[in-house]
């Protein structure tokens, strides 16, 4: 029997297609079959509204899993921040390659830095955990800044400095790398003052979960491009954030890393932070633990994390979500 091409499901959007486009190749070598792409148009890619009015969690990911369900493409790749913390029981997240760079960066004019931005300074950003961190960090070092929401594809949002629209916009800059346009960055932001998105800078990899022969022995290739101990950080990540009853546009933070003492990992740390978009207040906690070896134990980390925040008041501070 030939074997077909395996049609993997993707957004149009450049980043996806770039994205896309590595896994393709990932696939291929590991596989040795055709990987033939397959462009789905997503609800988050035509909305014209707020990420945070159209409800934020899952706009991104609803058409591609439909696709996958309706079994018109073999398998999906998604940006892991995008993707809600609830999984159907008919899909698997089949891999979680190895992370990106997972900090946010600053695209701003002059090649300015965040802390040499003048007062005043117009931020573009739509992201109420981006908002409630830039907000803070500009506090402690004595500076106003006035986010702006904005959305769009890299290219839209970096053409607000280009056009001296907004001084600055705020992006993730595994996005960036994966189009190639990391030059363009004038300060990384220390994850010291604002915390990643859960599971940002990951991609995830989904499949049918395998009601016939052809899925189970996909996902059982799909695993040759896990990483570990990508897949134990955003596991931990992801289960504070589904603890905490937030979306993916809720203004959470969070980042799990490895400790080791150069021979080997030993720990891992798991930072979270919420807040309220205007910086005024944070709760931001961290917890460290022996490396996780299932996913029950990472989760759980997280899990401990999330009540630890909840006890300090984080739930109030999650009080201005949209729908
Ligand atoms: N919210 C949109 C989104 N989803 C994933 C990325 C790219 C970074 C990643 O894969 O984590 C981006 C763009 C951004 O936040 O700048």
């Amino acid at each position: 029997m030939t074997e077909r091409a395996l049609r993997l499901g993707t957004r149009r959007s450049k980043l996806a297609m770039a994205q896309s486009g590595q896994v393709a190749e990932a696939v291929r070598r590991l596989t040795g079959r055709d990987v033939e792409l397959v462009e789905i148009t997503t609800y988050g890619d035509v909305s014209r509204e707020h990420l945070a009015q159209i409800g934020g969690t899952g706009v991104f990911v609803a058409a591609l899993r439909d696709a996958l369900a309706r079994g018109e493409v073999d398998f999906a790749v998604h940006s892991l921040k995008d993707l809600p913390t609830t999984q159907p029981d008919e899909l698997v997240l089949a891999a979680v390659p190895k992370r990106e760079d997972p900090r946010d960066v600053l695209i701003a004019r002059e090649g300015l830095t965040f802390e040499q931005l003048p007062n005043g300074a117009r931020v573009g950003t739509g992201s109420p955990r981006r908002m409630a961190q830039l907000n803070a960090y500009a506090r402690t070092h004595g500076l106003t800044i006035e986010t702006v929401p904005i959305r769009g594809n890299v290219d839209t949002r970096i053409g607000f400095v280009r056009n001296g629209e907004l001084d600055a916009v705020v992006l993730a800059a595994a996005g960036l790398n994966r189009i190639g346009r990391t030059d363009e960055v004038t300060d990384f932001l220390s994850v010291d003052f604002v915390l990643p998105a859960p599971g940002q800078g990951a991609l995830a990899i989904e499949c049918r979960a395998g009601a016939d022969g052809h899925d189970t022995a996909l996902v059982a290739a799909l695993a040759g491009l896990d990483d570990p101990h990508t897949r134990v950080a955003v596991t931990a990540e992801r289960a504070l954030l589904a603890a905490l009853e937030a979306g993916c546009s809720a203004p959470v933070g969070a980042l799990a890393d490895l400790l080791g003492d150069g021979q080997a990992v030993t720990e891992m740390r798991l930072r979270g932070v919420v807040g309220t978009t205007d910086g005024s207040s944070l709760v931001q906690l961290s917890i460290t633990g022996p490396v996780p070896t299932s996913h029950g134990d990472a989760a759980a980390l997280g899990r401990e994390l999330a009540d630890e925040m909840l006890a300090k008041g984080a739930a109030g501070l999650m009080g201005e979500r949209a729908l």
